[in-house]
């Protein structure tokens, strides 16, 4: 009687028996299988190995070793740590580098007179000031007066000018890190859902920027932020297939908000005291336990997107000094293309080839005029 009312089940009754079982195994698997690691500890030493050879060749044929001045200001303990991680890999890579440490209390005009003269060193490629600064110093200031060509942090208007823009120069190291990451990882983000929760003028807002850009991440991507309503977050970060999350807020994102398969990017960073373990101990917004047991990917903190930023501070350090000597070789020369633009240019060339595979015809036309240095940066 059941078989006549309902052919269906009759027909799934004729399934044979192996086919029914694999079927039914699939369904009932008590614990799904964990998510790879995007593993940001091993790419930096991969990518650091890279630039090592380069930096090594450049060397060798008589040029000197780039050179990058970080200015710390006051003794913040995370800074320290970063800073520390940071010139550890200017070394690795080939790269020369200075400390320059100031006390809390230096004045603004102070600040901005040493960078005025790092500005002229021309010992000096590349020069980052790290943050946060103290609250009588303006950030904005201390970024504007780093000259462009030596902004390796990527921070000056004029170079957030050229990322809105997608125009050459030079992008802040995290969401460099991040695309690099993904890259590396066989992440693919053409035309995926990406959703960034946090807008900071230096991570969230530059990382949706060359996540959404034409010939960069092509990807539809959604900014929530601290005025989303709880409710709309979860609705969007549900949709998400690419999930990066730049809020420092620990437990942001717990497994039932993401859906299974999900790639998972965790930028935030918080230092905790962790009571069983006596000592700090570093913290993602991201519940990695659980949020692992549904995505395809998962970056782990620490180990994930720290070491890609710093990496890619190395990797803009060698952009500078290449720059910088390659416009004083062209003024010695009067030519009016470098060698190293010239490189560059070709490469551009055969990487947006490679990206407009993925095109449909009527696209085609102007890609390459308007978007061509994304695919140099990335
Ligand atoms: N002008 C400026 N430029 C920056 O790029 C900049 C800054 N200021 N201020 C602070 C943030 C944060 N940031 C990190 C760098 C390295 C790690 C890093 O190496 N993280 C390791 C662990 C670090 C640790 O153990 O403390 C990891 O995640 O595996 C993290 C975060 C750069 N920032």
């Amino acid at each position: 009687m059941f078989s006549r009312s309902r052919p269906l089940l009759r027909l799934l009754a004729e399934i044979p028996a192996d086919v029914a079982v694999v079927k039914r195994a699939f369904h009932a698997t008590p614990s799904r299988a964990k998510a790879q690691l995007l593993d940001g500890k091993r790419i930096s030493r991969e990518i650091l190995t890279e630039l090592r050879s380069e930096i090594d060749a450049w060397h060798a044929i008589g040029r000197k070793k780039p050179h990058l001045s970080v200015v710390l200001v006051g003794n913040n303990p995370a800074s320290l740590s970063y800073v520390g991680n940071k010139l550890k890999a200017a070394k690795s890579a080939g790269i020369t580098s200075e400390t320059i440490r100031l006390p809390e209390s230096i004045s603004q005009s102070d600040l901005l007179s040493l960078l005025e003269s790092l500005n002229t060193n021309r010992n000096v490629d590349g020069i980052l000031v790290q943050f946060p600064l103290p609250p009588h110093i303006s950030e904005r200031a201390v970024c504007d007066t780093v000259s462009p060509q030596k902004d390796v942090d990527g921070f000056h208007v004029e170079s957030m000018g050229h990322l809105c823009q997608g125009k050459e120069g030079f992008y802040p190291c995290t969401p460099l890190g991040i695309m690099e990451l993904l890259k590396r990882s066989g992440v693919d983000t053409f035309g995926k859902n990406a959703v960034v929760c946090g807008r900071s003028k230096n991570v969230g807002m530059p990382t949706a920027m060359l996540m959404h850009a034409d010939g960069c991440g092509d990807a539809t991507t959604t900014i929530c932020h601290r005025h989303t309503p709880n409710k709309q977050m979860r609705a969007f970060v549900g949709l998400a297939d690419i999930l990066i999350t730049a809020v420092g807020q620990p437990g942001l994102i717990t497994a039932d908000m993401v859906r299974d398969g999900v790639v998972v990017v965790d930028v935030g960073i918080t230092r905790r005291f962790d009571s069983a373990k006596n000592a700090f101990v570093l913290k993602g917004d991201v519940d990695f336990e659980g949020v692992s047991q549904k995505a395809s990917f998962i970056t782990p903190v620490p180990g994930g997107v720290g070491p890609m930023t710093v990496c890619m501070l190395i990797k803009n350090t060698f952009t500078a000094a290449r720059k910088l000597r390659g416009y004083k070789e062209r003024e010695a020369a009067e030519e009016s293309i470098s060698d190293y633009d010239r490189e560059i240019r070709t490469t551009i060339r055969l990487d947006n080839a490679q990206h407009q595979q993925h095109r449909s015809g009527i696209e085609l036309y102007d890609q390459f005029d308007q978007q061509p240095h994304f695919v140099t940066n990335t």
